[in-house]
């Protein structure tokens, strides 16, 4: 394991995109103490990622439940009251001014960071005109910023290419963690709106979540590593 320090290894999020739990330990196992962050989201949380959050926290690791969650106020504030009473560090919920208000008042009191999600990686201008949506990418990102702030959430998720108009809208105190991280070369995959680590980094994210490039990686340990080195050395 390299001498990077442990506030860049937390700067670097991995997800545990997995069917199985089974798998997803393996690569936990493999990546040892070089990945402090974990993400778990949808496809895990399925299947038996919550008691896998349990365990990843139990043995001193951080954990961000990916659930993206977005429903009546109600809801989603007893969805994030429960999220927080698992001592998960990081919660997304969809960045809508009632979703973010209720997860606001369900987190409150408690260290669990709800960060809305603006508008999805996979998304360009061109989704959003097919999804009903007037405005492009940078305005709605530009809006849903605004919107967090207002909320009084924890931050945001945006992709890397959004993260200093939002690093400028939230100001210094709050979250930007940017998905569509792509290491020079990396295979795009479904992604859209991508930057590499350390551009992502230079443009004010405070953390990046990586999937592919580490999971999908013939060495993921050196994959995590070598994107380490890029953070320690924005
Ligand atoms: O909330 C997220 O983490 C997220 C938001 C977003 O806009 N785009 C996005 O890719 N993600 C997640 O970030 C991860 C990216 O994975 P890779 O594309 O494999 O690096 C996936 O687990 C996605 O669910």
């Amino acid at each position: 394991m390299s001498l990077v320090d442990a506030k860049v290894r937390d700067r670097m999020i991995v997800a545990l995109d997995y069917p199985n739990v089974s798998a997803a330990e393996a690569l936990v196992w493999q990546l040892g103490d070089v990945v402090t962050f974990y993400k778990i989201g949808l496809e895990l949380s399925i299947a038996g990622g919550l008691d896998l959050a349990a365990d990843l926290i139990g043995a001193g690791k951080k954990v961000f439940l990916d659930l993206k969650l977005h429903d009546i106020g109600n809801t989603v504030e007893r969805a994030t009251e429960a999220a927080a009473a698992r001592g998960v560090h990081i919660l997304t919920v969809h960045a809508y001014p009632q979703t973010m208000a209720a997860a606001a008042r369900g987190a409150k009191g408690s260290p669990l960071e709800v960060l809305g999600v603006t508008v999805l990686t996979s998304y360009d201008d061109a989704d959003l005109a097919t999804a009903g949506y007037r405005m492009g990418v940078t305005d709605t990102v530009r809006l849903r910023a605004g919107q967090a702030l207002e909320a009084g959430i924890a931050g945001v998720i945006c992709a890397p290419t959004d993260a200093a108009m939002v690093r400028a809208i939230l100001g210094p105190d709050r979250r930007v963690v940017t998905p569509g991280v792509r290491p020079k070369g990396a295979d795009v995959g479904d992604q859209k709106r991508i930057a590499t680590p350390a551009e992502a980094i230079a443009a004010g994210a405070d953390r990046i979540v990586v999937g592919r490039p580490v999971t999908a990686a013939a060495d993921p340990v050196a994959a995590a590593e070598a994107i380490l080195a890029e953070l320690a050395g924005a």
